[in-house]
């Protein structure tokens, strides 16, 4: 793949990808391009149709899966997501470092293809934190609560295994963790930016 690196951010949902990804692309207007996915579960209130995902149903997304136009997807608490080839290379198209939001399950998917990003894993302090933060969003059911719960404690597990990210994050304090993003992507970053 030729142009910039893309950046992987994983991590357990509440974790603070979503605000450390757009405070990074605010911060460096240009640079970056948002891989928009597709997702089956509702939109949140602010959300918007082709900007935080492109929303569909099981039934159209598996027919997208079964043409081959996803380069991964995953089932995560009980709605489907993924990333399509087209929201890559909307953003390859302008030469911008291409962000994807995406579960460890998707880690292990883009890890069998040749898209060669930086992986990125941005981790709660703790269990306990992580539950208040989601429960303080409350986009979240209980049901769909317990079941990112669920998920989070595996994510974490995983994380710690050598090789899956290329940098853990604990995104305890948010100007610490953001900072410590930005170092990590600095390089990439002074390559779009001295093109430009
Ligand atoms: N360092 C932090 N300290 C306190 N609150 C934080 C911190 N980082 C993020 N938050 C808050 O935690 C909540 C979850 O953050 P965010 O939505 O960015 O998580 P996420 O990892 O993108 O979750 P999801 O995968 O479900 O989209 C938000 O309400 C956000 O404002
Ligand atoms: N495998 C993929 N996971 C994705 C994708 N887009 C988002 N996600 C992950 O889903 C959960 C939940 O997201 P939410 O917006 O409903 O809170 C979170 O861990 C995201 O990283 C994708 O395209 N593929």
């Amino acid at each position: 793949m030729s142009g910039p690196r893309p950046v992987v951010l994983s991590g357990p949902s509440g974790a603070g990808k979503s605000t450390l990804m757009k405070r990074l692309m605010k911060d460096h207007e240009g640079v970056f391009g948002f891989s928009v996915s597709h997702t089956t579960r509702n939109p949140r209130p602010g959300e918007e149709d082709g900007k935080d995902y492109h929303f569909t149903t099981r039934e159209v997304m598996q027919e997208g899966i079964d043409k081959g136009e996803f380069i991964e997807n995953a089932e995560f608490s009980g709605n489907f997501y993924g990333t399509s080839k087209a929201a890559i290379e909307d953003v390859r198209a302008k030469n911008l470092i291409c962000i994807l939001d995406v579960d460890i399950q998707g880690v292990r998917r883009i890890k069998e293809t040749d898209l060669n990003p930086i992986y990125i894993s941005i981790q709660p302090p703790s269990m306990e934190i992580l539950e208040k933060r989601l429960r303080d969003r409350q986009t979240e059911t209980e049901e769909s609560l317990q079941k990112r719960l669920e998920a989070a404690r595996l994510d974490m597990e995983l994380s710690k295994e050598p090789g899956v990210f290329d940098v853990v994050i604990i995104n305890d304090d948010l100007e610490r963790a953001y900072e410590e993003l930005k170092e990590i992507l600095n390089d990439e970053i002074q390559k779009v930016q001295t093109k430009s």
